[in-house]
């Protein structure tokens, strides 16, 4: 027998607002989490009249993302973002989804040779960067997450769009990222509303600069440079607005995590002097093996740094939620309840990968724990499924190549007192008090 949707546990909803109350104040993913210990399995919660449930079982992920896909949709954030994404494929469903993803510029073939091709620029990109942040013989502590957005805009510039966009691009970058953030807080602003008039006239500049690149890429017969651009742009099937969107995603989807991938390493091993070690002569052997030059390949040998990004995205990881949407006119059934269309399904790999029902010691920085393949949905920080995040190797590639330069070059010291706590900004985790540390060039 199967029991409709109120009897699943979770707090008593009050009058017109239900549970909202118990997300102002306190970050999305940490109330989840706090919902996930106290209500097990599948929870539920209100936002307002918008009902919403909350699993935490593999089983049930695997259900949504996977075998029964198909009664559920993507509509969430679409409200945040989709002044900001435009029509991506970030927020695309069905036919269009199928589309969007088949002919997505990472689904290019042979998308390895660009990933090759970029490795050098991101090593440069990143010593130069570097290089300037520390002038001085006496280094200071700095607010690294902050300088690690910067440096993966700067990369994501001059490896998707083929430019050295300047400051006035991170400032309209900033804007758009804000605008996403006050519009995923506002349930009710509706959409050609922006509180923010700078938001129309920097997202108009915005795109405007992106398709003025596509078409400079369009006029030349061979390809232009080693940017995502140039490398798709002789063969692909979408239109120009639709490449447009596609590229512009790419920034607001993925930038900032880079930043954070990196950061929560760098903290979790400034906090862990043995891992540190570790993972520094790791590198220090692959590139004296090397002779300071590798391709991407080469990367894999790192296993104990692979271990340590895992574990540092499984504490930290970049998207700590996600949303499906049961479809309008379907009720599903989902761990013996009837849930009724439009119905929120909220999955956390926050939530999930601090659970101790399914993982041992959750809060301990364990990097060797993934010397075995964790049990199928219980590791997801890309997502899981189909629509699992389509900028995952890309990332993996920057975020490793990044502290491959970082950590052979630099010794890392945590500002006293600097912890990790984390606010979620734009969909993404960052940390709230900034993370302070001091470089210092080896
Ligand atoms: C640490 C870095 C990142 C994390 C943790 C992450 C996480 C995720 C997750 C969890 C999803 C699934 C969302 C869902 O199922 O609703 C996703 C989807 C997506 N991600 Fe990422 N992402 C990262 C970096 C990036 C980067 C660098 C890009 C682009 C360059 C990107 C572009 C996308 C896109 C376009 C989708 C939508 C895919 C689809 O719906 O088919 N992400 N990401």
């Amino acid at each position: 027998m199967t029991n409709d949707i109120n009897h699943i546990p979770g707090p008593a909803p009050q009058f017109l607002i239900g549970n909202a109350l118990d997300f102002v104040g306190t970050p999305s993913h940490i109330r989840l989490y706090e919902y996930a210990l106290a209500y097990g399995d599948i929870m539920r919660f209100w936002l307002f009249n918008q009902a919403s449930i909350l699993i935490n079982d593999p089983a049930l992920i695997e259900q949504v993302l996977v075998s029964d896909r198909d009664s559920y949709y993507k509509n969430s954030p679409r409200k945040a973002a989709e002044p900001v994404m435009g029509d991506s494929l970030f927020l695309s469903n069905g036919r269009d989804w199928e589309f969007k993803r088949h002919n997505h510029p990472f689904s290019a073939t042979h998308i390895n040779n660009y990933f090759e091709q970029i490795l050098p620029i991101i090593r440069e990109t990143t010593d130069s960067y570097l290089e300037n942040l520390q002038p001085s013989s006496t280094p200071k502590s700095v607010e690294f997450f902050g300088e690690l957005v910067k440096l993966s805009f700067r990369i994501f510039g001059l490896t998707i769009l083929g430019s050295a966009m300047n400051s006035d691009y991170f400032e309209a970058f900033n804007t758009l990222m804000q605008e996403m953030n006050n519009r995923g807080g506002q349930q009710f602003l509706p959409y050609p509303l922006s509180l923010n008039p700078k938001f129309w006239l920097q997202r108009q500049q915005w795109n405007n600069f992106i398709e003025k690149q596509i078409s400079q890429s369009q006029q030349h017969s061979s390809p232009r440079g080693i940017d995502l651009l140039s490398f798709v742009i002789q063969d692909t099937a979408l239109s120009t607005t639709q490449l447009r969107d596609e590229l512009s995603t790419t920034f607001t989807a993925g930038t900032r995590n880079v930043a954070e991938a990196v950061a929560a390493v760098l903290f979790l091993c400034a906090k862990n002097p043995a891992a540190m070690q570790k993972l520094e002569s790791e590198i220090t052997a692959f590139l004296e093996e090397h002779n300071n030059e590798f391709q991407q390949a080469d990367v894999n040998l790192l296993k104990y740094l692979d271990l340590v990004v895992k574990e540092a995205l499984r504490l930290y990881p970049a998207v700590p939620l996600f949303i499906r949407e049961v479809l309008p006119g379907r009720t599903v059934t989902l761990g013996g309840y009837r849930i009724p269309e439009r119905t929120q399904v909220f999955i956390s790999s926050w939530s999930f990968h601090r659970n101790p029902k399914h993982w041992q010691n959750p809060d301990d920085f364990v990097p060797e724990r993934f010397t075995n393949v964790p049990p199928s949905f219980h590791y997801f920080p890309f997502g899981a499924g189909p629509r699992q995040c389509i900028g995952m190797a890309f990332t993996l590639l920057c975020t490793k190549v990044m502290l491959i330069n970082i950590v052979s070059q630099y010794s890392l010291e945590l500002e006293p007192g600097t912890n990790f706590d984390t606010t979620y900004f734009s969909g993404t985790i960052m940390p709230d008090k900034g993370f302070w540390i001091k470089l210092t060039k080896k």
